[in-house]
């Protein structure tokens, strides 16, 4: 299981059982809106890092922007598998267009 599987696994554990003192159980408590405010608000973060150069600061920004997609698919239901899914569908469809692309070279 890579590091997303597993934080996504804790995530979904937090959202059926409460645990005191817990983040992520503060974000489901508060509900979507407030984790539509944090995704966004960490995608500015992303987008700040990464213009002034701070390759150190821009890897903390995303791994918290990363967490806070996390929460938001758990919230919606969306199960890592399902994202994982349409990025092997999107790789798959790129290699099936490339080798059209090269078929369609040689003749
Ligand atoms: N990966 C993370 C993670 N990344 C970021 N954050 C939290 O996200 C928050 C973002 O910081 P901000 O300053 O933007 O927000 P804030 O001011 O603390 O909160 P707001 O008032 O804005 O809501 C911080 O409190 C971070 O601790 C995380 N909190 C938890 N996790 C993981 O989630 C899992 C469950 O942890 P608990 O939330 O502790 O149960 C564990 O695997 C944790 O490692």
């Amino acid at each position: 299981m890579d590091a997303m599987e597993s934080l996504y696994q804790v995530v979904l554990d937090r959202k059926v059982s409460a645990q005191e003192g817990s983040y992520t159980g503060y974000l489901f408590q508060q509900g979507l809106d407030k984790i539509l405010k944090k995704c966004a608000e960490e995608c500015g973060e992303v987008i700040i890092a990464a213009k002034n150069g701070r390759k150190e600061d821009t890897i903390g920004e995303i791994s918290d922007l990363l967490y806070h997609l996390t929460v938001l698919m758990a919230n919606e239901g969306i199960a890592w598998e399902q994202v994982k899914a349409e990025l092997q569908r999107r790789a798959q469809k790129q290699g099936n267009l490339k080798k059209f692309h090269q078929v369609d070279k040689d003749t």
